[in-house]
């Protein structure tokens, strides 16, 4: 087929040293030092009646999912693989699941990490990686068209690509705050990554993506998964039943009632999942879907399951490769349940240990003082951690008392020269907003992690050139009711500094005439 074959080149990258191997069924990018695969683009031109990327194009009655189901019955031995171990920094080499497992917990009630076959990957060099996934960047190869999955070989290597479900999640925005930089904290690196202009508006989806094609692929095995349910404070509902409607798997979230947004709460329901409004607060939520998958074939969907990680830690790897794999000095992420922390650090640990790039960020976890955990147990110099009932919060999807990936939070911070920092209500919607009025439209838990950059810069930590990425979590859509309470000075014991409520005029056009010459002298002293 021309169309595979210029998609999936079977010849080595002409680019890479030639002391690696190539794999034969990674795709490689239209060069012009290829005979076979000539540019697209630069060989055709306005004039010729059929253009060469029509000529390339796959036929009519063929679909990307079908193009892979073809190549990977040609080339279905990656040689890489993955399986759970404890998390540990030392894990026992004697405890190990297959992925396949429907397991959560080590057997002394730990945590579980997926550990990826290294030495397999490290057959291949930096540079190679590196090459690779930049060849499939906004692609719309199945499933490379994915952020997620244009690093498949380093988050489920195994799978079918056939058994995946995906929504070309990731590739997300990597936003040049210049504006914000400059006028609030005079900085000209500064840059946030909008995790939230996504699928179903959270980063959620990159963790989501994964684990519900595990689950497709468990559930084609005949595995006893008859649902996916979670526990959520809104994000993780939404990813979850959007992505199990999209592959018609039954889905069931436990939500805390009146603790989440409007937005977020349509968001289930509108994707047909079984919602369950319940009169607890998240942790409660956590408890009982945690007690309920013990007992019912229903596949845990929260990031307690660590095959989620894998999707988010793509985020990380994003961010080296939208700044041609350099480094940048700090990245910044608000934290509840506390496993996008070590996802990010694990997907910058990877691109190190495999020779992508020479060192990781210093991270940044930033937590709502009103739901503060991980914040206390820093500042006691990691003492003895101790769970908190986590206070109402304007960011309330990080409204988290004990958080389930703690220990994993805790092993990223140290092995990142990584600092806790803490926003109050007042400091994340000032913060919020200010963000907004240089044109971004942000969600309060961004709120709390441009707070977090603040005060490091303030404090002279951060300092003015120091390339800094703030990772935005949530489309700013499903938090508007923050925004309208906040523009409209409707919030108790807050100044509401940088509120701009509309201005009542009657209709008439001396009325508007006059409004409008005291607002444009104010803005330009020249009328
Ligand atoms: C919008 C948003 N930001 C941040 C977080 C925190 O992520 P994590 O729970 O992985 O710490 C969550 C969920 O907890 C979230 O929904
Ligand atoms: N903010 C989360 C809370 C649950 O986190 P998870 O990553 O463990 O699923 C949500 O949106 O539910």
């Amino acid at each position: 087929m021309a169309a595979s074959s210029s998609l999936f080149h079977s010849s080595p990258f002409p680019l890479l040293q030639p002391s690696k191997p190539t794999p034969s069924f990674l795709p490689i990018k239209a060069s012009a030092a290829s005979s076979t695969s000539p540019d697209p683009i630069k060989s055709s031109t306005s004039l010729d009646p059929c253009p060469t990327h029509l000529k390339h194009r796959r036929p009519a009655d063929v679909n990307i999912r079908d193009e892979a189901r073809r190549h990977s019955s040609t080339h279905n031995h990656q040689g890489f693989s993955a399986k759970y171990v404890p998390f540990s920094p030392t894990p026992s080499p004697t405890e190990s699941y297959s992925l396949d497992e429907i397991v959560y917990r080590s057997r002394s009630g730990g945590l579980l990490d997926v550990q990826h076959d290294m030495e397999a990957l490290k057959r291949y060099d930096g540079e190679y990686w590196k090459n690779l996934f930049d060849s499939r960047v906004g692609k719309t190869t199945w499933p490379y068209g994915s952020g997620v999955w244009s690093k498949k070989e380093w988050v489920l290597p195994e799978i079918d690509s056939d058994d995946i479900v995906s929504a070309f999640e990731g590739n997300s925005n990597l936003f040049w705050a210049e504006r914000f930089g400059k006028q609030f904290l005079g900085m000209n690196d500064l840059w946030v990554k909008h995790c939230g202009i996504s699928h179903t508006g959270s980063f959620k989806d990159l963790g989501m993506t994964v684990l519900v094609s595990q689950v497709n692929r468990l559930r084609k095995m005949n595995r006893p998964v008859v649902g996916v349910g979670c526990a959520s404070t809104g994000d993780t509902s939404a990813a979850l039943s959007a992505y199990c409607a999209s592959a018609g798997i039954p889905s069931i979230v436990f939500l805390p009632a009146n603790r989440i947004s409007l937005a977020q709460l349509v968001q289930p329901i509108a994707n047909g999942a079984f919602v369950l409004s319940i009169d607890t607060d998240f942790d409660g939520c956590m408890q009982l879907i945690r007690e309920v998958t013990a007992e019912l074939p229903i596949y845990l969907a929260n990031s307690l399951n660590s095959l989620r990680l894998e999707g988010q830690k793509t985020a990380a790897i994003e961010i080296l490769q939208q700044f041609d794999w350099e480094v940048p000095d700090w990245v910044i992420v608000p934290g509840g349940n506390l496993g996008n922390i070590y996802a990010f650090y694990k997907g910058f640990h990877m691109c190190r240990e495999l020779g992508l790039v020479d060192r990781i960020p210093r991270l940044v976890c930033a937590q709502a003082a009103n739901a503060n955990p991980l914040y206390l147990h820093y500042k006691s110099g990691w003492k003895d951690f101790k769970a908190v009932k986590a206070n109402t919060t304007f960011a309330s999807a990080i409204q988290i008392g004990d958080p389930v990936s703690i220990d994993r939070a805790v092993f990223a911070l140290k092995n990142s020269n990584g600092i806790v920092e803490e926003a109050t209500e007042e400091e994340l919607m000032d913060a919020m907003a200010q963000a907004d009025s240089t044109g971004m439209f942000i969600c309060p838990h961004t709120g709390v992690a441009l707070t977090a950059l603040i005060k490091l810069r303030n404090s002279g930590v951060i300092g003015p050139t120091d390339r800094t990425v703030v990772v935005s979590t949530a489309h700013g859509l499903k938090f508007t009711q923050s925004k309208i309470d906040y523009h409209s000075k409707d919030i108790g014991d807050m100044a509401c500094r940088y509120a701009n409520p509309p201005l009542q005029v009657s209709a008439d056009f001396g009325s508007v005439m006059d409004v409008l010459k005291k607002y444009l002298l104010s803005k330009d002293s020249k009328i």
